[in-house]
């Protein structure tokens, strides 16, 4: 990627909502064309990105929008899951993400390379930005000197070293700004309402990246349920 699309990736990217579009395994909108119009759906509504999780995701909403695209893969559900190896992550951009997100903890990653060898690699076939997704502030730091460009806080709560906030962790989000200044933080997870996600952008996050909100009706229903019980 130029220098020149980077930045205008960036630029898309300031201040705006990321809208993650996944459907979980077993789940019926679990079908990257139906993840696809989800994502047509999220940009007619104003999202200035979509993260899309899955090399098929990926590609088919890579070509059903024009905005950014943040691309993971997951693999597994213990541990390092967010694309968790060079192959993935290459495999993610090769897809057409813009951004290829990955996991951003300092655990040891299942291919055996550090985060800093694994964002060299991605690198060495050509420019790419990165996106760390972190679940502390000393994850984040050790992203930072790994080389990514943006970190996220989409695994507090996840990893053990942070309670799960029932909202955003708009306290990680703020010890990241003040600890990395200049580093963009997005502020993902548990980001439920837009008086969240507006505090998130108050607070100096450099983009909210809200999932379940918007994209995941089963979630949404249950609270609506529990609202009526
Ligand atoms: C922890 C983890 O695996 N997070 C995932 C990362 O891609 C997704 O399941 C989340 O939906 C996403 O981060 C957005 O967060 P929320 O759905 O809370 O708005």
């Amino acid at each position: 990627m130029s220098r020149g699309r980077a930045g205008s990736v960036l630029d898309a990217l300031r201040g705006g909502l990321v809208v993650s579009c996944q459907a979980y395994p077993g789940e019926p909108m679990r079908d990257p064309r139906t993840m696809a119009q989800v994502a047509v759906a999220v940009v007619a509504g104003g999202a200035s990105a979509v993260r899309a999780q899955g090399v098929e995701d990926v590609r088919l909403v890579r070509a059903s929008v024009d905005v950014p695209v943040v691309g993971i893969w997951k693999e597994g559900s213990d541990g390092i899951v967010i694309t968790p190896t060079l192959e993935h992550a290459r495999a993610v951009r090769d897809a057409g993400a813009d951004v290829v997100a990955l996991d951003g903890t300092r655990r040891p990653r299942p291919d055996g390379l550090t985060l800093a060898q694994t964002v060299a690699a991605l690198r060495a076939d050509g420019e790419v930005i990165v996106m760390a997704d972190c679940g502390s502030l000393d994850d984040a730091r050790a992203a930072v000197d790994a080389g990514v460009d943006l970190v996220g806080t989409t695994l507090a709560g996840y990893t053990g070293e942070r309670p799960r906030t029932d909202g955003p962790d708009l306290a990680l989000v703020r010890d990241l700004l003040a600890a990395l200044p200049g580093v963009p933080v997005v502020a993902e997870g548990r980001i439920h309402t837009p008086a969240q996600a507006r505090a998130c952008l108050t607070a100096g996050a450099f983009a909210v990246c809200v999932g379940t909100a918007i994209t995941h009706p089963t979630t949404i229903t249950g609270w609506f349920r529990d609202g009526l019980a």
